[in-house]
């Protein structure tokens, strides 16, 4: 038995559950599952369907994307998710999909705006869109860049990556992240959810208001106790 077993069924089980909730179509997206104290994870081979996956087929790579454990190519997006464990030490688990709504905002280039309590249950901030990668990171390591752009994108909006789990990189999809991978797919679920929501918000009153910023901050306090000081941009 590999000594990556828990880690690869974690990844796996996360994986299986994107078609069930209607996330990704045929090899769309891919999950993750880090043990951020060994410096690996564990994530869905390149490629494969979701119906011929297994645990066994799940590949192992360090946080240099360098393959520690499978026979299989690592997802095209490993690099990605290597570079945000890397660099944020607090996550164990990663999702990216194509799914449709939020895909359809990250294409239109804009950020997702709080229009409801839905989306403040969720985050107190606007879903945040990373600007579209430029030519030059395109041509160099995109996916080592997507995961840059990321991050960049969050300390320019002083965003925090434990308190906003999800981004839209531009022109491109959503990536969320949580402490677990279980938990990053519960993201993005909500994301979808709450990205549907706000298309047919804006279709049925262009000129809808968003939340205001007294529920927006009881939300915020429901979560991190009375008081609790309403920073989100
Ligand atoms: O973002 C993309 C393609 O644009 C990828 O996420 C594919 O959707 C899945 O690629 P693999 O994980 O199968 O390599």
């Amino acid at each position: 038995m590999s000594s990556y077993q828990d880690l690869k069924e974690q990844a796996y089980l996360a994986n299986m559950q994107l078609p069930k909730l209607n996330l990704v179509l045929f090899t769309f997206g891919n999950v993750s599952a880090a043990d951020q104290q060994r410096g690996v994870f564990a994530i869905k081979p390149s490629g494969v369907p979701y119906e011929e996956l297994s645990v066994e087929k799940m590949v192992v790579v360090d946080f240099d994307g360098i393959t520690v454990e499978g026979d299989l190519r690592p997802s095209s997006d490993t690099k990605t998710h290597a570079v945000l464990y890397k660099n944020w030490p607090e996550i164990g688990g990663i999702v990216h999909t194509h799914s449709t709504y939020a895909t359809a905002w990250a294409q239109a280039q804009r950020a997702i705006p709080i229009f409801g309590t839905t989306h403040a249950d969720h985050l107190t901030a606007d879903i945040p869109c990373a600007p579209p990668m430029e030519d030059e990171m395109i041509k160099g390591d995109y996916e080592y860049q997507t995961g840059f752009q990321i991050i960049n994108h969050f300390k320019n909006l002083g965003l925090n990556q434990r308190e906003v789990e999800m981004i839209l990189v531009g022109n491109h999809a959503p990536f969320t992240w949580g402490k677990t991978a279980e938990k990053a797919v519960y993201n993005s679920a909500v994301l979808e959810a709450v990205a549907q929501m706000a298309l047919l918000t804006e279709q049925i009153n262009p000129a809808a208001p968003r939340l205001q910023a007294s529920l927006i901050e009881k939300h915020y306090q429901r979560k991190h106790g009375a008081g609790a000081y309403y920073g989100q941009s």
